[in-house]
């Protein structure tokens, strides 16, 4: 049986991030790959150059021509720059019936570009947390959404209360941008909470990693794994990925997406 996930995010022109990474990621899990970019960026591992936004309407048309002939078995979104694609996406998620949504709330690249619009916000709050079959922020996104300041751990678990209040079923917090020597990836399943730690590797390398752990995840639910499951395929994939990085470009690069072997 084939399972297929559909990527809806940004084109990163050097490879290791948006729609790309989603990708890799997929078919290194040997899922299908399907996308409909949101934006094109002309970026590379030394920072984003440009950001040109497709048409509301190229979007739709995009992401009707998967669903009427290739139904996804998961969709992921990423980069959605703005107020009018996110309202665009939050409609087409409900006319597919669309549940397994992984929403990656990507706002800022690594190197300070913005990749969504701050008016958006409010946006991405009330339409897609409640589409949200899973939401994958970072420490700096769940402040953002959360209105909060996060500095501890019952802090964190404080946010992914609130983000789960607001309409998202499993918060996924991804702890990159915590303290320490160890890193701690925290699920909230609206009862319990699971951590995933690990060692942080001490790199530069690690443009994409928040799309490539996302994706690993939307790859997984595509093949009807639980999100537990999910989380564990997808914490051991970017592990690998960051771990043997490739070494490419001068500034920070991508990680490896075919480093991971189920
Ligand atoms: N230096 C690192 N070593 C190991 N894993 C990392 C490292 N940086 C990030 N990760 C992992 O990559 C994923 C994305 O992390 P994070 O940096 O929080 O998100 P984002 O890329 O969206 O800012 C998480 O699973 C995190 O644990
Ligand atoms: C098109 C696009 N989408 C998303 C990111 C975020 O990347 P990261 O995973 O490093 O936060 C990016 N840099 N470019």
């Amino acid at each position: 049986m084939t399972h297929k996930a559909l990527t809806i995010a940004g084109s990163d022109s050097g490879g290791g991030a948006g729609i790309q990474a989603d990708l890799k990621t997929f078919h290194q899990l040997r899922v299908f790959g399907m996308s409909a970019i949101t934006a094109v960026t002309a970026q590379n591992t030394l920072g984003v150059q440009g950001v040109y936004p497709l048409s509301v309407e190229a979007v739709e048309r995009q992401i009707d021509s998967v669903a009427v002939d290739l139904s996804p078995d998961a969709v992921k979104t990423g980069m959605l720059f703005s107020e009018e694609i996110i309202e665009l996406v939050a409609c087409k998620i409900k006319q597919h019936g669309w549940i397994r949504v992984v929403v990656d709330p990507v706002m800022i690249a690594k190197g300070g570009a913005p990749l969504l619009k701050q008016e958006a916000v409010k946006a991405l709050q009330r339409h897609m947390l409640p589409l949200a079959y899973v939401l994958t922020p970072n420490i700096p996104e769940a402040e953002v959404l959360t209105n909060m300041r996060i500095e501890t751990l019952e802090q964190r678990k404080e946010a992914a209360k609130k983000l789960h209040d607001m309409g998202v079923r499993y918060v996924v917090m991804k702890g990159g941008h915590g303290e320490g020597d160890e890193l701690v990836d925290l699920l909230y399943d609206g009862e319990q909470f699971y951590e995933w730690k690990s060692k942080r590797i001490d790199t530069k390398h690690t443009h994409g990693t928040g799309c490539t752990f996302a994706a690993a995840i939307t790859a997984q639910l595509a093949k009807e794994k639980t999100i537990y499951e999910a989380v564990d395929v997808a914490k051991r994939f970017i592990q690998a990925a960051v771990e043997q990085t490739l070494q490419i470009g001068s500034g920070h690069g991508p990680t490896n997406h075919w480093a991971f072997h189920e």
